[in-house]
């Protein structure tokens, strides 16, 4: 039977492990954090993504959690909505992140092995398989090893060289935080900008929990993505400030929150998903960033679509390369995300008087068809 080691338990590897057992295959999920990362506001999923997601039967939980946001109000630093843009949502679902890793959870773990709080240490490849190294000091033998470990992903830069190579930055960097629950319209997200910078409020309708979010136009700082303090400080100074609308009040609750997140808006590009028995799934492999509202979709479709392959040839590279061939498309599609970032940080005065006119144009012209 075929070994796989799949690195990082989050939204692709979860999807791969399952499909992997589905198809016969022994899957071992290695995932960093002591337990299931459940953070983070709402991702979507759309298209193949929703077929997926209905094959793992997991469809109509995924309904039943989906978050339930009517769409986004541009706000003055009066609090009063300058403009509203309805989501139309032909068919794309939106849920909280956490959820949908609760939801995969709950299908992938009868099938697959999870092993929590251990990382990969070093790979060694020969012509028969990996062996393994693992933090926590065993050493274990796999046919192939997949890294589903996100955008600083390890398994790339032990695979493919430093992540220097594969990430590009995007301009702006961007923070999540739980937020005050009394704050903020009930199922709308709202967006107060000030020129290259935009500070909101996500309410679900499902969930009482308030995300506070913030991005702002940045070219790359000194920055190191697993030095928290370092984060804190970077928001301070970009937003410490600031006084107008709920500035200050969103500020504090971020820097207070033990789950703050903060990280570059970043890409990852790279020529190829694959290198000898290695391979890369999800935001490890093809991240197009929070801007996109896509990492969840390309994740599980791209899950599916390794698996699917994998179970159709004996031989990785075929494998490999098919999968690679049939996710590109959508990839680059999806890492398309200027009018998103434009849309929500317009970068002077001008930018966000034309942005408002704009969203408030579609919302009349909604109403009056
Ligand atoms: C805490 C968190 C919050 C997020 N919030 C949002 C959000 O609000 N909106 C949004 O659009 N996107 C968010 N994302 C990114 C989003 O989940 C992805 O874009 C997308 O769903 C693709 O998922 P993924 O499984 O490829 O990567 P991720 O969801 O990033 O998962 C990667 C997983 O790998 C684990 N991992 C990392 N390094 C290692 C290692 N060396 N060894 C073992 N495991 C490792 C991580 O702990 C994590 O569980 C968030 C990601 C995280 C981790």
């Amino acid at each position: 039977m075929t070994e796989i080691l799949v690195v990082g338990a989050s939204i692709a590897g979860q999807t791969l492990a399952y499909w992997l057992a589905r198809h016969g295959m022994r899957a071992t999920l290695v995932e960093r954090a002591p337990r299931l990362r459940t953070g983070g506001n709402g991702v979507d999923l759309r298209d193949e993504a929703t077929e997926v997601a209905a094959r793992m039967g997991i469809l109509p939980r995924v309904r039943a959690a989906a978050a339930d946001v009517r769409g986004m109000k541009f706000v003055d630093a009066a609090d009063r909505a300058v403009a509203r843009v309805n989501m139309s949502r032909n068919g794309e679902i939106e849920i909280m992140r956490g959820d949908l890793v609760g939801l995969l959870h709950e299908v992938a773990e009868p099938e697959v092995e999870y092993v929590f709080g251990d990382s990969v240490r070093s790979m060694e490849e020969d012509a028969g398989g990996v062996t393994v190294s693992f933090e926590g000091g065993t050493t274990r033998r796999f046919d192939l090893v997949v890294g589903a470990d996100g955008l600083h992903s390890s398994v790339r830069r032990l695979a493919f060289g430093p992540e220097e190579g594969a990430l590009r930055h995007m301009g702006h960097y961007f923070a999540f935080a739980n937020a005050d629950s009394a704050l903020g319209e009930d199922r709308w997200v709202t967006m107060y900008n000030l020129p290259g910078k935009m500070a909101g409020l996500y309410r679900s309708g499902n969930h009482a929990q308030a995300k506070a979010y913030f991005i702002f136009r940045s070219a790359p700082l000194a920055h190191d993505h697993r030095d928290a303090e370092q984060h804190r400080t970077l928001l301070k100074e970009a937003f410490g400030h600031e006084t107008s609308w709920r500035v200050r009040e969103l500020l504090d609750g971020a820097l207070a929150d033990p789950d703050f997140y903060f990280d570059a808006l970043s890409q990852v590009h790279l020529p190829s998903w694959s290198s000898g028995r290695v391979a890369l799934v999800g935001d490890a492999a093809y991240c197009a960033s929070p801007a996109s509202g896509a990492g969840a979709e390309l994740a599980v479709v791209g899950a599916y679509r390794l698996a699917e392959e994998l179970a159709g040839t004996s031989d990785h590279q075929i494998a490999f390369r098919r999968y690679e061939e049939g996710h590109r498309e959508l990839v680059k599609r999806k890492q398309q995300i200027g009018p998103n970032v434009r849309m929500m940080v317009p970068k002077t005065h001008l930018g966000m008087w034309a942005r408002n006119g704009l969203a408030l144009s579609m919302g009349l012209l909604a109403r009056s068809s």
